[in-house]
Formats: structure tokens, C-alpha cells, sequence
């Protein structure tokens, strides 16, 4: 396996910039989600570094080797597609041994190595059927299998769970990062869907619009989101933002809503929307942070219930604060219903801060 470096680069269709001055490194052994809405730039990063379409500047280190001018059969790579790709003619074990027999490596090494990989991914007892006798994903495994017997320096992976219903899509959530732990494999994988990404990856690299927003744990993107944008597109129920003024009150730094009331901050997060550029920021804040309260409490704001989606042992609610749409999760013994007046109360610890401008997280000075 190998570490993948990727140096400013650059992919532009005319005027578009697909991907612009994408700087990250994925170390060896590490499996790294390039994750982001449609069009933002993680499949055409991904086929960058696996050499299907040419850089437009930059440069892809694989290994000790820049590969920028080399073609995808030189790169050491094996890519793992959603639509799987598997020959329809050939048995499995055909499909698994078709890269080997192009390399043409002697037929006991052939048949060892399709018998690893069909070891490693419970598929042994399939190896003599056709693709179209088995179950999706089934189908996936021989994909992933028919990567594994390459042995690359690394696994590209492009949405390859997004052909499969929502409960196999969950079990082979946890197989790929069996797959992962098993092999210490090096792995760059594509998704739209910031579970897969949250659940999967050791890190995340959150895209938009081409640039690369914020390239780290995903517990730290969860807890610490460097903008708006990854604040709302990770974690779900999204974040809440809330647009406010900052303004002071008896000696105190508040948020103000038009509506008319106004939240007392702590002392840090007083010193966090001091930095802003204006007076115009925007509270963030997660569902599981705000408490909801049916009479008024300290430092609680006035909210009005919009919706209510009881799931069992969690009901969610939504609900309209100071003209924005808040998030909110309560223990269903918490019984409330649409249009009902609530108080809310926000973590003053677990909060989230923004520039209205800017839209960055603001940070205590
Ligand atoms: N061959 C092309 N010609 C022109 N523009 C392209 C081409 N391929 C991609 N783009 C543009 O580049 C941007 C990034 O596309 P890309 O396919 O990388 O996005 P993505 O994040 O993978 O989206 P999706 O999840 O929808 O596949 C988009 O604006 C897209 O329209």
C-alpha cells in the first residue's frame, strides 16, 4: 500500500473549475471519503489520481512516483465503479482472474490469488457463476474482489454502494470497512452521502464548487466545522443556522432576533463574535444540542412547532426561530404539537458561531 499526495491541482472544463488547487494527502493505510453535493468536484478528483482524464495543473504523487503523465495501468491503482463492471459471459472466478491473466501471471498464482480474494470476501462458493446469478451485493464483493487480486498500491472507489437498497447499502457500509481494517488498505472513496463518509472514513474531505472546504476526522468536521457549508452538510438532522445581530445588553454580549428577544452569551462566545466582521452572525447549532421547554426557562428563546416526526425512541422537530427553521430532537415522553409556542434553549458550550459575511466559523480571539 501507499500514501497519495495530491498538490494544488487543478482540473478546468472551460471556464469551470472542477477541481481548484486541491491540496491533501492520504497516508498509507488510510481510507479517505472525498465527499460534497452534486457537481462539486470528488469524481472528477478521484479520476485525476486514477488517470482517466488529464490534469489541468498540479500533481499526483502515488507512492515515490509523480504520476501525472502516467497512464491508469501504470499507477498501481484498482478502481472499484457503482455499476461494478463485471464481464456478464465470464464465471466469477473468470471475472477475478481476467486483470492477472492480462498481466500474465502464471495460471498457480492465477488461482492462489483468486482463492485469497475470494477467501477475504466470503464469495468462494460463487466462483462458478455468472454475474447475473448473483445478488447485488454479491455483485459488489466481486468488484471489490476483482480489485483485491491486483494487489494495488490503492483502491479508488466511485459511489460504489449507491446501486444497492438502503439495507444492503448499510451492511456493505460495514464489510468495505472490514475490507479496510483487514488489508490496512490505502482507499479513496467517493460519495454524496456524508453518513457513508462520517460512518467509513478515517478522514473526510469535504468539497464545494471545486475547493477543498475542510480535510480531517470526521469527528473533528462534526464537532468543528470550519464554515457553513460543512456545518449543514455534515451530520443529519442538518445543523441549524440562525441569522442574529450581536449587540451588548446590561454589560453583556447578546444575540438579538428581529422578533424581539435576545440570547446572553458566554464569556467565549462573547470573545468568538467580537472577531466577526460585522454585527451580523449566525448561531449554529446541532438538534441534540437544544433543549426544548414548554415554559419559558433562563436565557431560553420563544419558538413556534412547524413539524413533528415521531421515529420511535427519537422525535425529531422542527420548528421557526426568528424566521429560520430549527432542527430538534426530543425523548418521545416530550409530547408537542404544530404550531405550539415552546422555549428553546441552546449548549452555550456545544454552539457554533459564523460570520454572516464570510460565512467562516468564528474562533475566540
Ligand atoms: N467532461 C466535462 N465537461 C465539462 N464539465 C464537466 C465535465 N465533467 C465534469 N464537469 C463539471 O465539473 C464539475 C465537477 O463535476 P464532478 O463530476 O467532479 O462532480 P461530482 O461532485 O462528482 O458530482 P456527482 O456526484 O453529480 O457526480 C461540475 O460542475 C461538472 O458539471
Amino acid at each position: 500500500m501507499a500514501q497519495v499526495v495530491l498538490k494544488d491541482l487543478v482540473k478546468t472544463y472551460g471556464s469551470i473549475f472542477a477541481a481548484k488547487d486541491v491540496s491533501l494527502t492520504v497516508d498509507d493505510g488510510e481510507f479517505v471519503a472525498l465527499v460534497g453535493p452534486s457537481g462539486c468536484g470528488k469524481t472528477t478528483t478521484l479520476n485525476l489520481v486514477a488517470g482517466l482524464i488529464p490534469i489541468t495543473s498540479g500533481d499526483i504523487v502515488i507512492g515515490d512516483r509523480v504520476v501525472n503523465d502516467l497512464d491508469p495501468k501504470d499507477r498501481d491503482i484498482a478502481m472499484v465503479f457503482q455499476n461494478y463492471a463485471l464481464y456478464p459471459q465470464k464465471t466469477v472466478f473468470q471475472n477475478l482472474a481476467f486483470p492477472l491473466q492480462m498481466r500474465k501471471l502464471p495460471r498457480a498464482d492465477i488461482e492462489r490469488k483468486v482463492a485469497e480474494a475470494a477467501k477475504v470476501l466470503d464469495i468462494t462458493h460463487l466462483l462458478e457463476r455468472k454475474p447475473r446469478e448473483l445478488s447485488g451485493g454479491q455483485q459488489q464483493r466481486v468488484a471489490l474482489g476483482r480489485a483485491l487480486v491486483r494487489d494495488p498500491a490503492v483502491f479508488l472507489m466511485d459511489e460504489p454502494l449507491s446501486n444497492l437498497d438502503a439495507k444492503l447499502r448499510v451492511q456493505m457500509r460495514s464489510e468495505i470497512k472490514r475490507f479496510h481494517q483487514d488489508l490496512n488498505a490505502t482507499i479513496i472513496y467517493v460519495t454524496h452521502d456524508q453518513l457513508e463518509a462520517v460512518t467509513m472514513a478515517d478522514k473526510m474531505a469535504v468539497m464545494n464548487g471545486g475547493l477543498l472546504q475542510q480535510y480531517d476526522a470526521p469527528a473533528k468536521v462534526f464537532a468543528d466545522p470550519v464554515n457553513m457549508f460543512v456545518a449543514s452538510f455534515v451530520g443529519s438532522p442538518a445543523m441549524s443556522l440562525v441569522p442574529l445581530e450581536v449587540s451588548a445588553r446590561d454589560g453583556r454580549t447578546v444575540l438579538t432576533s428581529s422578533e424581539g428577544w435576545n440570547l446572553p452569551l458566554s464569556d467565549l462566545n462573547a470573545r468568538k463574535v467580537a472577531g466577526a466582521q460585522s454585527n451580523r452572525v449566525v448561531l449554529g447549532a446541532r438538534h441534540s444540542t437544544i433543549r426544548l421547554h414548554k415554559t419559558q426557562v433562563a436565557d431560553s428563546v420563544p419558538a413556534r412547532v412547524y413539524t413533528v416526526e415521531p421515529t420511535g425512541d427519537i422525535t425529531f422537530v422542527q420548528a421557526f426561530l426568528s424566521g429560520a427553521i430549527v432542527n430538534i430532537s426530543l425523548p418521545p415522553s416530550i409530547v408537542v404539537a404544530p404550531d405550539e409556542m415552546v422555549w428553546l434553549e441552546f449548549d452555550q458550550e456545544r454552539i457554533h458561531l459564523f460570520d454572516a459575511e464570510s460565512e467562516q466559523a468564528l474562533r475566540a480571539a
